[in-house]
């Protein structure tokens, strides 16, 4: 019985039924804000099998975890969000070859980094494991990890399922196919930009000699879902990943309700995932929450606890998000 006009959390409610394009449609002005020089983070949150996948995926093939490209109307967010950036740099920097975007994919599984696009000798990709530091400049960095450059849509599509079928999932009594990790795609778009003087055109614009790169990310997170033991029924190895997961979350909490009170210290080291995201968290990116909730009333407290989750994020003030100076693209639109 949550009255959205009385809750200044609820931004949107989508019911079930809604479709794959209704919220994109929301979330798609988000993304001119990358062409803006502005970072973009949009992660997914929500206890095990309340859609969290289907929402930033689309529905998984049983056969290999992959998930279907077939019905473009089931496209989740990672695969239309990909789509709208290759469509806005196209229109926009057509006539130039001023930009690229490299793709990586990592999972974070047990409070360990797996770069899931990392090839054998032979060609194959297996799931490497990677750690993840600070730089000197205080920004999180993966040492190694891999980044392929992709030119459209079908390349991404093709590199993220390959990287998807090494995703660690396990059936639990509430969902079949539950995803054991964190799933972090990134697209980082490098932009050459003339270093003082803009030069109005794309011809004048390459011959420059002050040119610099200017890179801009968009973070596409698919957390693990938050569980409650008694009612997944895991054990063993399951049961070990559970608390890895919870505990996890409860970190990304922690750092949120860190930041929220403009403490000191913000506890970003204390897991993987908020190493890892800690620039998209706390730093300069512009941060969407999609909080994923059951319908069913046995859920109710789960449901809560993903309702508390996204109080703290909404709570997240940061000022002014940081904008990096990208004159070609402005003076395009
Ligand atoms: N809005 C929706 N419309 C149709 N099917 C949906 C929708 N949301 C979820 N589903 C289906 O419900 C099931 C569980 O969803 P999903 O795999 O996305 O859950 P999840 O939150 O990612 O779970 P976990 O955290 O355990 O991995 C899947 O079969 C998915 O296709």
């Amino acid at each position: 019985n949550v009255n959205p006009s009385k809750n200044a959390v609820l931004g949107k409610f989508y019911n079930a039924s809604e479709s794959q394009d209704t919220v994109f449609a929301d979330v798609a002005p988000l993304l001119t804000s990358l062409l803006d020089g502005y970072n973009v983070c949009i992660m997914a949150y929500g206890q095990t099998g309340s859609g969290k996948t289907y929402t930033m995926l689309g529905p998984q093939l049983e056969e290999n975890f992959a998930f279907s490209t077939e019905d473009e109307s089931e496209l989740g967010i990672i695969p239309r969000a990909t789509q709208k950036v290759f469509r806005l740099l196209v229109s926009i920097l057509s006539r130039s070859r001023s930009y690229w975007v490299e793709v990586s994919v990592v999972e974070v599984y047990n409070n360990e980094i797996f770069d899931l696009l990392a090839k054998d000798s032979c060609g194959r990709v297996f799931g490497i494991k990677r750690d993840v530091v600070t730089t000197r400049e205080g920004k999180s960095d993966v040492p190694l990890l891999t980044y392929e450059t992709v030119e459209n849509i079908s390349e991404f599509l093709h590199l993220v399922n390959k990287g998807l079928q090494l995703r660690v999932r396990h059936p639990t009594l509430v969902h079949a196919h539950s995803s054991r990790s964190h799933l972090v795609v990134t697209l980082t778009i490098t932009t050459i930009v003339s270093g003082d003087n803009f030069a109005s055109s794309p011809a004048q614009f390459e011959t420059t000699e002050k040119l610099k790169q200017i890179k801009t990310r968009l973070q596409l997170v698919d957390l693990a879902g938050s569980e409650c033991v008694g009612m997944s029924g895991v054990t063993g190895a399951a049961l070990r990943e559970t608390s890895f997961i919870n505990r996890s979350l409860s970190a990304l909490a922690d750092v949120l309700g860190a930041i929220a009170e403009q403490r000191s210290h913000v506890p970003y080291r204390n897991s993987k995932l908020t190493h890892l995201l800690q620039d998209a968290i706390g730093g300069d990116a512009k941060l969407l929450v999609m909080l994923c909730i059951s319908p069913d009333q046995k859920y109710l407290a789960e449901s809560m606890q993903s309702l508390g989750f996204g109080t703290r994020a909404r709570q997240v003030q940061r000022g002014q998000v940081k904008k990096k100076n990208l004159p070609v693209l402005s003076k395009a639109k």
